[in-house]
């Protein structure tokens, strides 16, 4: 340890404990605007080789959530068929199960010296980063993706480039309830020291 980076035993203890919470299960307070500008800031704020920020946030709240469930509605049924009741509800509330929608989208492109693929995982960073600064301002969190993230049409409406990739949808409110645990891979079986063959 070095006093140019001290321990923060409870920030280590945070991530030991983080857990998502369902979308369904957030409800109303979102964080206020100054809490979001901290949050994106920090979620801004990841490793980026060659500091190309290839990775953008579009925010979904308020009225407009119902507003793209309905139009999110006609476009399960153009794509999947006619559905059910309880198929048109998940449409139609997709992006109200949270006060806050947060969108993260890949930008990645071909350059010269940065693989694309570092780019994606650049954008994952920048997903894991917004849930767990979410977490730590006091709010459940939940990061998906959904048929939308793989649809032209949706990534089109909801406000993706033609070139862009959904890195993740970023539910975030009030937790309505404990989070579930579940269980985590054993350490032992996905690590292990290199040694000369
Ligand atoms: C790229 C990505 C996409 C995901 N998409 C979904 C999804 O569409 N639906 C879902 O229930 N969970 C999805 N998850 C899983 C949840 O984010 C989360 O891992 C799960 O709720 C367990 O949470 P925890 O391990 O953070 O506690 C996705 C995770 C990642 C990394």
């Amino acid at each position: 340890m070095s006093s140019h980076t001290p321990a923060r035993p409870e920030v280590l203890e945070f991530l030991l404990s983080r857990r998502s919470h369902p979308a369904v299960s957030l409800t109303a307070p979102g964080p206020d605007a100054p809490t979001l500008e901290k949050i994106l800031t920090a979620a801004a704020r990841v490793p980026d080789h060659g500091k190309l920020a290839p990775w953008r946030f579009v925010l979904y709240q308020g009225d407009a959530r119902a507003r793209i469930g309905l139009r999110l509605a006609e476009m399960a049924e153009a794509r999947f068929g006619p559905l059910d009741e309880a198929r048109r509800q998940q449409e139609l509330t997709r992006f109200t199960r949270a006060p806050l929608v947060v969108g993260v989208f890949s930008r990645a492109a071909v350059h010269p010296k940065i693989p694309v693929w570092e780019q994606e995982l650049s954008a994952g960073a920048v997903c894991m980063t917004l849930v767990t600064a979410a977490t730590a301002a006091g709010f459940g969190v939940q990061w998906v993706s959904e048929w939308i993230a793989f649809d032209a049409d949706a990534i089109a409406f909801l406000g993706g480039q033609p070139d862009e990739k959904v890195a993740g949808f970023v539910h975030i409110g009030t937790a309505s309830q404990p989070p579930f645990e579940r269980p985590r891979p054993v350490l032992a079986d996905i690590t292990s020291t290199w040694t000369e063959a």
